[in-house]
C-alpha cells in the first residue's frame, strides 16, 4: 500500500469498519495526518481508494508499519468489536509501544474491561483512554459525542484532538474529560441505556397513535414532525418521522409494516441494567426497554399466548382521538424526562462508588450534539445541574417538576387508555410508577420489610426510634431489639 502522506501521523486508527473508517476520515478532514490500519487490509485499501483525497492518510498493512508511522507520544485509536477482539488488538500493539504512548479505545467496551485494561497498561507506563463514542456512522464522520475516560495527563495529550473532531453546539465541543479509568465507558453505557428507554417510549407512542387514535404511519410521521418542533425536539423523534414516512419500494406498503417485530440488541442496554443492579441504582425505564426487546424476540412465547383474551375496542375517532394524540405527547415528554433522570441518577451513584468526580452538567452538555439521544431538553438538564450541582434527582429541579406536574393528568390518562385497550406500554407505565414511587409519602415497602421479618427474621427499622428490630412472629409477638 503506497502511503499518501510522508509526514508522521498525529494519530492512528486501527479498525476500519463503519465507525473507525469515518472517525479516521473525520480526523483527516480536520487537518490531521492519520495512520490507518485494519486486520483485513482490504478495508484499509478501500478507505484510501474511496476517501484518500479527503486528507492526509498513511495506510499501513502491518501493525509494525502502523506504529512506526505515528509521531511520539503515539496516539492510537482502537475501533474494533468490543470484548475479546479489543483485547486481541491491545495484545498485538502494546509490545510495539513505549511508555508515554496513548491507546484510545473508542469501541463500546464494558467499563470493567476498561478499568482492567487501564490498570494493566498503566503498569507499563502506557496511557489507556476508554472513550465512549456516540453518533453512529454519520456522527463518526461529521462529529460524534465523545466521552473519554482516563488520566488527566492522557486527556491533555488527546483531548484537544477529540474535541476538535466532536460535534459542536453553540461553539462548544461535545467532548469532555469524564473521569478516570472506566468513567468514559460507563457514561457511554448509560447513554445507550437511555437510548433504549427513549426508543421504547417512542415506539409505545407510535403504537398508541396507530391502534388507539387510529392514525396511519404517514399521519403519525406528520405528528412526530410537529412534535419535533416543540418540547420533544430530538434526533430520535426526527428519525422516527423519517422511518414512518418511508414506503417499502417492493410492496408499496408502509416500511414499518414490513419489518419483523422482533427487536435485537448488541448488549449495552443489558449491561446498563446489570450494572444498575450491581451499584444499586433503580433504572426501571431502561430495564423495561431491555425486557420489551427481549419479549418481542420470544416468538415462541408470543405464539403460545396469542389466543389469550383481551378487550376488543375500535380506535377512537374525532375529538377523542385528537385529545389522545395531545395526551400522548405529554406522556412521552414526562416519561422521557423520567428515563433521563434515572440515567443521571445511575451515573451519580456509580461515581460515588468508584470515586469518579463526574460533572453531571457537562454530561448533558456533551450529549446535546452528535449522539443518538441528543435532544432539546438536554440544555435544560445542563442548566438544572449548573443551578444545583448536587441535585439529588432531575425530577426535583423546579422547572422539570413544574413540567411533570403539567403533564401528569395526560400521562395517567394515556396509561389507563393503553391498559383498557390492551396496548402494552411498559415504558410509560413504569415511568409513571417511578414518578409516583419517588413522590409517595409512604411506600408499601414497609409491608415487605414486615413480611421479610415474619418468614426469615430479617429485621426491620421503625419510624419512631433508632435501631433494628425483630418481632417473635411464631411466639408471643413481642419485639426485640437486634
Ligand atoms: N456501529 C455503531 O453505530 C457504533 C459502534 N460503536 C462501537 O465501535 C466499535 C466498532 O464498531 P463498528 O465500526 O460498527 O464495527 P464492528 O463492531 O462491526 O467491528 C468490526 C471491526 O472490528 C475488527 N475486528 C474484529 N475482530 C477483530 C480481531 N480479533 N482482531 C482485530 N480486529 C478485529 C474488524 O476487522 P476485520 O475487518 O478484519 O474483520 C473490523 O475492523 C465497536 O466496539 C462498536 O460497539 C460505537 C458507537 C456506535
Ligand atoms: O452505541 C451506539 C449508539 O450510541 C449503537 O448504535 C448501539 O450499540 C446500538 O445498540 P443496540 O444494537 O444494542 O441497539
Amino acid at each position: 500500500m503506497a502511503p499518501s502522506a510522508s509526514s508522521p501521523a498525529s494519530i492512528g486508527v486501527t479498525g476500519l469498519a463503519v465507525m473507525g473508517r469515518n472517525l479516521a476520515r473525520n480526523f483527516a478532514r480536520n487537518g490531521y495526518t492519520v495512520a490507518v490500519h485494519n486486520r483485513t487490509p482490504a478495508r484499509t485499501r478501500s478507505l484510501i481508494e474511496e476517501f484518500g483525497h479527503e486528507g492526509s492518510f498513511v495506510p499501513a498493512e502491518k501493525p509494525e508499519e502502523f506504529v512506526a508511522a505515528l509521531e511520539r507520544p503515539r496516539r492510537l485509536v482502537v475501533m474494533v468489536k468490543a470484548g475479546e477482539p479489543t483485547d486481541a488488538v491491545i495484545d498485538e500493539f502494546v509490545p510495539l509501544l513505549d511508555a508515554g504512548d496513548i491507546v484510545i479505545d473508542g469501541g463500546n467496551a464494558h467499563f470493567e474491561d476498561t478499568r482492567r485494561r487501564e490498570a494493566a497498561l498503566r503498569e507499563r507506563g502506557i496511557h489507556f483512554v476508554g472513550t465512549g463514542v456516540s453518533g453512529g456512522e454519520e456522527g463518526a464522520l461529521h462529529g460524534p459525542s465523545v466521552m473519554p475516560g482516563g488520566s488527566a495527563e492522557a486527556y491533555a495529550a488527546v483531548g484537544p484532538m477529540l474535541e476538535k473532531i466532536s460535534a459542536h453546539v453553540d461553539g462548544e465541543p461535545c467532548c469532555t474529560h469524564i473521569g478516570p479509568d472506566g468513567a468514559g465507558h460507563f457514561v457511554k453505557m448509560v447513554h445507550n441505556g437511555i437510548e433504549y428507554a427513549d426508543m421504547q417510549l417512542i415506539a409505545e407512542a407510535y403504537d398508541l397513535l396507530r391502534r388507539a387514535a387510529g392514525r396511519g404511519p404517514a399521519q403519525i410521521a406528520d405528528i412526530f414532525r410537529r412534535w419535533n418542533t416543540g418540547m420533544l425536539n430530538s434526533y430520535l423523534i426526527e428519525i422516527t418521522a423519517e422511518v414512518l414516512a418511508h414506503t417499502d419500494r417492493e410492496t408499496g406498503t408502509p416500511f414499518v409494516d414490513v419489518v419483523a417485530d422482533a427487536a435485537e440488541q448488541k448488549g449495552t442496554g443489558r449491561w446498563t441494567v446489570q450494572t444498575a443492579l450491581d451499584v444499586g441504582a433503580p433504572v426501571p425505564g431502561i430495564a423495561e426497554a431491555v425486557f420489551a426487546r427481549s419479549l418481542s424476540g420470544h416468538t415462541d412465547l408470543r405464539a403460545a399466548a396469542r389466543r389469550l383474551p383481551g378487550p376488543q375496542k375500535p380506535a377512537l375517532t374525532g375529538q377523542d382521538a385528537d385529545r389522545l394524540v395531545d395526551r400522548v405527547e405529554q406522556a412521552l415528554y414526562a416519561s422521557k424526562i423520567v428515563s433521563y433522570a434515572q440515567g443521571w441518577n445511575m451515573i451519580q451513584t456509580a461515581a460515588d462508588q468508584f470515586g469518579w468526580d463526574i460533572d453531571l452538567g457537562a454530561v448533558a452538555r456533551i450529549w446535546r450534539g452528535g449522539c443518538i439521544i441528543r435532544a432539546g431538553f438536554l440544555d435544560e438538564i445542563r442548566s438544572a445541574y449548573a443551578a444545583e450541582p448536587g441535585l439529588p434527582t432531575l425530577l426535583a429541579d423546579e422547572e422539570f417538576a413544574r413540567r411533570l406536574g403539567e403533564a401528569q393528568d395526560a400521562w395517567r390518562a394515556v396509561v389507563a387508555t393503553a391498559a383498557e385497550r390492551s396496548i402494552p406500554t411498559p415504558g410509560f407505565a413504569t415511568s409513571l410508577a417511578y414518578y409516583d414511587g419517588l413522590r409517595a409519602d409512604r411506600l408499601p415497602a414497609a409491608l415487605v420489610q414486615a413480611q421479610r421479618d415474619y418468614f426469615g427474621a430479617h429485621t426491620y427499622r421503625r419510624v419512631d426510634r433508632e435501631g433494628t428490630f425483630h418481632t417473635e412472629w411464631s411466639g408471643d409477638r413481642s419485639e426485640t431489639r437486634r
